[in-house]
Order: structure tokens, then sequence, then C-alpha cells
């Protein structure tokens, strides 16, 4: 790792996501340069522009709109490119017209010898990621999906209020797909060492039964979002930049996220939701955790759906 190298991040899709990210990436002072590709060039354009006017109040940057030929020396590109879920609309319902997008824009991205990281957040997040992963030929690890990073956040937020406990000493974990088959790993979420489970037992003003409705609340939250203001991005962003520093300072961070399986909890060639530990190479290794009876079958069945979609892109593929 050249800690002296400059850092460059290019986002494909500068709409509502990519734009909050490059935002949410310029206050955290996270990367050196970034890019912002879209097909609407203006409004990148635009952006860069809007975004530039606030260096003098954060850590030193460049940003610009820009075009293929920059992905060559990025350490990430980034996609959040296409289209997002009108009010009833679920995140599978974008699978094809999305993945004709990705075609494109992985193939573009590929011909200008990018050696970096791919980072996907465009949905459905884990058949995309797939694609993207099949579309440039990279091994799996050098490409990761957001996954279940921000349902996860999401858990950890409405559990840290529920029992008063700063969301940041909570953890739990939100496996499978990023959407309605989801699921919540109770079997592993903890408060200070303190099984969740027990925790609530051990609070008076507390009831077992109001842990199904936290996680029917985390699964749902994107419908109760885009029904209120028509799309979700802050929570998203928020994430991808976290995922961002993971990988440009080779933290080896514990973050929940779509990545390749390869014979990981009895499952092959899909990805999912799942802990893994990130860091310059992408994926370093997934962990496996051991999943109780229930939690195996919902991560099964959640699995199932992913490989259903995938076989609608991929229909040559086992
Ligand atoms: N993984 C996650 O947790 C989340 C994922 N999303 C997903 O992110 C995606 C983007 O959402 P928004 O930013 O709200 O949409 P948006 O419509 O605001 O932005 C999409 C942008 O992609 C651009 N675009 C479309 N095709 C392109 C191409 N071929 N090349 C370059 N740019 C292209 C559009 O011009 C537009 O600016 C959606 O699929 C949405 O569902 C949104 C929130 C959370
Ligand atoms: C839109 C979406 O995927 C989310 O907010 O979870």
């Amino acid at each position: 790792m050249d800690w002296n190298k400059t850092t460059r991040v290019v986002v494909i899709g500068a709409g509502f996501v990519g734009s909050s990210y490059a935002f949410a990436m310029l206050n955290q002072g996270v990367a050196d340069e970034i890019v912002l590709i879209d097909l609407d060039r203006e409004r990148a354009e635009g952006d860069a522009m809007d975004l530039n006017h606030g260096l003098p109040f954060t850590e030193t940057a460049r940003i610009w709109q820009g075009d293929y030929a920059d992905c060559e020396s990025a350490d990430i590109v980034v996609i959040t490119a296409g289209a997002n879920q009108e009010p009833g609309e679920t995140r599978m319902d974008l699978a094809g017209k999305n993945a004709k997008v990705f075609q494109s824009i992985v193939q573009q991205v590929t011909d200008h010898n990018f050696g970096g990281l791919f980072l996907v957040a465009t949905n459905p997040v884990d058949v995309l990621t797939y694609a993207t992963w099949k579309y440039s030929g990279f091994p799996s690890h050098r490409v990761i999906g957001s996954g279940t990073i921000l349902d996860t956040a999401r858990f950890r937020y409405l559990l840290g209020e529920y029992f008063n406990v700063d969301a940041r000493n909570v953890h739990a974990h939100i496996m499978g797909e990023h959407g309605d088959t989801e699921l919540p790993v109770w079997s592993h979420a903890d408060i200070g060492g303190r099984p969740v489970r027990d925790y609530v037992n051990d609070r008076e003003n507390a009831d077992v039964s109001d842990l199904d409705d936290i996680f029917v609340n985390v699964r749902d939250a994107a419908y109760h979002v885009i029904q209120r203001k028509g799309a979700t991005y802050y929570g998203i962003a928020m994430s991808l930049v976290r995922l961002t520093r993971a990988m440009l300072r080779d933290e080896n961070a514990v973050l929940t996220i779509s990545a390749y399986l390869d014979g990981e909890y009895g499952e092959q060639d899909i990805y999912t939701g799942v802990p893994a530990v990130v860091n310059a190479s992408g994926v370093r290794e997934v962990i496996e955790l051991d999943l109780d009876e229930t939690e195996k079958e919902q991560f099964r069945a959640s699995n199932e759906v992913i490989r259903t979609a995938n076989q609608t892109i991929f229909p040559d593929e086992e």
C-alpha cells in the first residue's frame, strides 16, 4: 500500500445517490480526486461546479465532470447509475433495465484498463454486482456490492433507538438480498456483548415481540422513505463512504456487503449480503456466521430469489 499515492474515485451516475455520495465523501476528506460521469453531462458538470464551491471549507480535493478515460488511474469505480424505484415498485423490478445500462458502463470502464475495485450500489444491487463481475471478467474479490450495509445500519439505528443505546455499540447484521427477502441475524445480535434476545428480557419496558416490528421497519424502510420523498440517498451515500474509506485506507473493516460466495454458507456462484473483511484488495474474506436453523433457511430462500433474477440476465448459466 502506497500511502502517498493520490487516491481517485470515479462515480458513474451523478443522480440523487451519486451526488450525495460525492458530497459526503468531500466532507469526510476520503479521496484526493473525485470524478463524476453521467449520461447527462451538464448535470455532472453542474454538480462538480457546485461541490468545488465548497472546497474552501473542507479537506483539499479535486472534483470534476469526467469521462471513461479517467477510470484508468482510478482506485475505485462506484456505479450508482440507472433507474430507481417508483412508489410501489420493488428493487427486483429494476433488474432487466438496469442490467442493460450496466453492460455498456462496465464495458467502457474495462476498455480503459481500469485496475482497481468496482463498488456497485444500483438496484437490485446483488444482481447487478453479479452482472458487473460477469461483464468485467475481474476476480470476484475486486467487485463488491453495497448489499445490506444500509439495512444493517438501519437495523443498528432502530435497535439503538429502542434500547436507548448508541447505534455504534449495537452489533447486528442483516443478511441476504438487499430487498424484500433479507433476514435479521438475531442469533448474533448483541449490545455490549449481551445477546439482544436476552437484553430485551432484562429490561422492564421492552418486549421480545417488538423485535419483529423493528425488523419489518428495517426491511420496509426504503418504501417508507420513497413514499414520502421519492427516493433514498443520504443513508446509502454515507454507507458508500464508509466502504470507500475501508478500501482506500486498507482498513480490514468488517462490513456487511454483497460479496461473492464460492462455497461459504454452502452457496456457490452468487453475490449476496454477508459480513466480510474489506480492505485495499476488495473483499479479503467472507465471515461465516454460525446461523441458527431458521436463519439458514431464510438465507437459502433469499439467495434463491437472487439466483432466479441472475438467471433472467444470464440464462445460459447453471
Ligand atoms: N443499494 C442501495 O442501498 C441503494 C440503491 N439505490 C439505487 O441507486 C440507483 C440510483 O438511484 P438515484 O440516484 O436515486 O437515481 P437518479 O435517477 O437520481 O440517478 C441515476 C443517474 O444515472 C444516470 N444514468 C443512467 N444511465 C446512465 C449511463 N448509461 N451512464 C451514466 N449515467 C447514467 C442518470 O442520468 C441519472 O443521473 C437506483 O437503482 C436506486 O434504486 C438507491 C438507494 C439505496
Ligand atoms: C432504495 C434502496 O435500496 C434503499 O433505500 O434501501
